[in-house]
C-alpha cells in the first residue's frame, strides 16, 4: 500500500496537478502538445508512452513549470515537485552523500534538518557504503540510485521522470523499477509522472499507463493498471501482465507514423 500523509476526503484526494486542455506552441511554430487532460493525485503512478518527438518531456516540463502551456490551463496542488533525468547529473567532485544532499543545501534548508534524510535515503537505495566515493567510481545503475536518493531529500509530493532508466541494462532497469516502487510504497514520493519507451515497464510501474499521438501530442488512450501494490517482481510472467502490455503495445502500433 502506499501511505498517505492526509486522509482523502470522501471525493478523493485532491490533485497535485491538472493540466485542463493544455497545449503548447514554441515560439518556432512547433505545436508540441494540443488539448492534453491529464489529473494526477497522490497514490497515482501515470506513466507516459508515445512516439518519439510526441511531447512526453514536454509535459514533464509544463507540469514542473519549467515551460508554460500557451493553450489551456496546467494548476500544481503542490509545490514540492522534484524531476529525475535520464542522465544522473552528478558532480564529479562531489561525493555520494554530498551529491544526495545538494538540492537540499542549495534550497537553504539547515544542514540538521537535510543530513539524517540524505543518510536514510542513501541506505534505502542501496548504497550505504559507499557514502564517500565519487560519481566515476559507480556503475550506471549506482549513479542512477544517487540521483533517486538525491530527488526525494525534500520529499516531493509529485515525481516527475524523464526516461530515467533509458540507459540502464534490463537487468539493472529491472532492480531500478523494484527500487523506485519500494520508495513510492514507503511513501518516499506521494505521485508520479513518468516517461519511458518501455512498455513493460510503463505497466509495472504504474496505476495508469497513457498513450500520446505522434507530434502534435494528444493523449489517445488511457490504461488502469489493475495489479495492487505492492507488486512482486516476477509479476512481469504473468498473463494479465503479457496481455496488458500487448494492448499498450497494439495502441502504440496503430498510433506510429508508417
Ligand atoms: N524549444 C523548442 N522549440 C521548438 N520545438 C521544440 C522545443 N522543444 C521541443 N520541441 C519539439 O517539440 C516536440 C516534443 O518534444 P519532446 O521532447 O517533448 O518529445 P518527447 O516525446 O519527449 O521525445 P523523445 O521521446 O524523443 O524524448 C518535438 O518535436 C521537439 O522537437
Amino acid at each position: 500500500m502506499v501511505s498517505t500523509p492526509s486522509e482523502p476526503s470522501p471525493t478523493g484526494p485532491a490533485p497535485l496537478l491538472t493540466l485542463t486542455a493544455a497545449g503548447k506552441r514554441f515560439p518556432d511554430g512547433t505545436t508540441a502538445l494540443t488539448g492534453v487532460d491529464l489529473a494526477v493525485s497522490r497514490g497515482d503512478f501515470v506513466s507516459l508512452v508515445g512516439p518519439s518527438g510526441c511531447g512526453k518531456s514536454t509535459v514533464l516540463r509544463l507540469a514542473s513549470g519549467l515551460t508554460e502551456a500557451t493553450v489551456g490551463a496546467v494548476d500544481r496542488g503542490t509545490d514540492r515537485i522534484s524531476y529525475v533525468f535520464q542522465d544522473p547529473t552528478l558532480l564529479p567532485w562531489r561525493s555520494v552523500r554530498r551529491n544526495v544532499e545538494m538540492l537540499a543545501e542549495v534550497t537553504g534548508v539547515p544542514r540538521d534538518a537535510y543530513r539524517p534524510t540524505a543518510a536514510e535515503l542513501i541506505e534505502l537505495v542501496g548504497l550505504a557504503g559507499f557514502e564517500r566515493h565519487r560519481p566515476r567510481s559507480l556503475s550506471g545503475g549506482m549513479r542512477m540510485r544517487v540521483s533517486l536518493a538525491r530527488s526525494l531529500v525534500l520529499a516531493p509530493e509529485l515525481l516527475l521522470l524523464d526516461e530515467p532508466f533509458g540507459a540502464l541494462d534490463e537487468l539493472s532497469r529491472e532492480r531500478l523499477n523494484d527500487e523506485l516502487l519500494r520508495l513510492f510504497g514507503l511513501g518516499r514520493f506521494g505521485a508520479a509522472v513518468f516517461v519511458t519507451h518501455s512498455v513493460a515497464e510503463a505497466v509495472f510501474l504504474s496505476t495508469k499507463v497513457i498513450v500520446m499521438s505522434p507530434r502534435p501530442g494528444r493523449i489517445v488512450a488511457e490504461l488502469d493498471v489493475p495489479f495492487p501494490y505492492p507488486r512482486p517482481a516476477d509479476i512481469r510472467f504473468t498473463d494479465e501482465f503479457t496481455r496488458l502490455t500487448a494492448r499498450v503495445s497494439r495502441l502504440l502500433r496503430a498510433v506510429e507514423p508508417a
